[in-house]
């Protein structure tokens, strides 16, 4: 027999190919397009990553995102960093070092937006930053009071959701030239904010998790949400934080 010059990590299609519209290679490419359609993940910006049992599965980079299939889906092996399977030609999305850092502080699943409601906010906070004669570098979005905030948990080390009267902190960093050099700054924001489940990224977009895909996903809306209305409070006058 020939011998073949393809390695399992090249095949291995049974860890993406499923008839379960919830199997992680199925639902990574259902949520990524209802998030295209929100204006969240156009221009192959933005993605989402799901963890499910010792499994990671990745969308590949610079694809359009809302296009994907399932075998386009990387599986890395967790405890390793190995790759299971990897499909030919593609490279994995530049955003797997970050979604490893929420995986490796328990989350089930990580959503990247490019949300524009998100970029302004990291422009908003900036600006009064400066207004205020302070370094806009590690200055936090803060907003209080809006019902929608009960859909954000208390924090991983807590139990139950925010409620109407607490203040959500949702810290920031700076942006790099590449995705991957965020690395350590999400590290170093996910240490020091270690109850945050969004960390936004100036002049970029937002990382959201949470324990599972259902979680994750309305989480990101919720944030996506205060976002926006923030952009709009601010238009009007309106004040964040009373
Ligand atoms: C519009 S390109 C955006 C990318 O550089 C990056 O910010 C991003 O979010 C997606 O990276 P990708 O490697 O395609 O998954
Ligand atoms: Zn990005």
């Amino acid at each position: 027999m020939a011998a073949s010059n393809t390695s399992p990590a090249d095949t291995n299609d049974h860890l993406v190919l499923s008839d379960d519209p919830e199997h992680p290679a199925n639902h990574i490419c259902t949520l990524c397009r209802n998030f295209y359609s929100q204006g969240w993940v156009g221009g192959t910006g933005g993605g989402t990553s799901i963890k499910r049992g010792p499994h990671i599965f990745i969308a590949p980079s610079g694809v359009q995102k809302e296009l994907m299939q399932p075998h386009n889906i990387f599986v890395l092996e967790h405890a390793n960093r190995s790759y299971l399977r990897k499909p030919l030609d593609l490279k994995p999305s530049a955003c797997t070092p970050l979604f490893l850092a929420a995986f490796d502080r328990g989350a089930g699943c990580c959503i990247h937006t490019h949300s524009q409601w998100a970029v302004l906010v990291t422009l908003l906070v900036g600006q009064e930053a400066r207004a205020n004669r302070q370094d806009p570098k590690g200055k936090c979005f803060e907003i209080e009071k809006i019902e929608q905030i009960k859909g954000i948990p208390k924090g991983r080390t807590k139990q139950g959701m925010l409620s109407f009267f607490d203040k959500l902190v949702v810290p920031i960093i700076e942006n790099t030239a590449h995705e991957e050099d965020l690395t350590q700054s999400l590290e170093e924001a996910m240490e020091k904010y270690p109850d945050a489940y969004a960390i936004l990224v100036r002049r970029h977009g937002v990382y959201v998790w949470g324990d599972n895909v259902q979680k994750a996903k309305t989480q990101a809306e919720s944030f996506d949400y205060l976002f926006r209305l923030a952009v709009e409070m601010k238009r009007l006058g309106l004040p964040w934080v009373a």
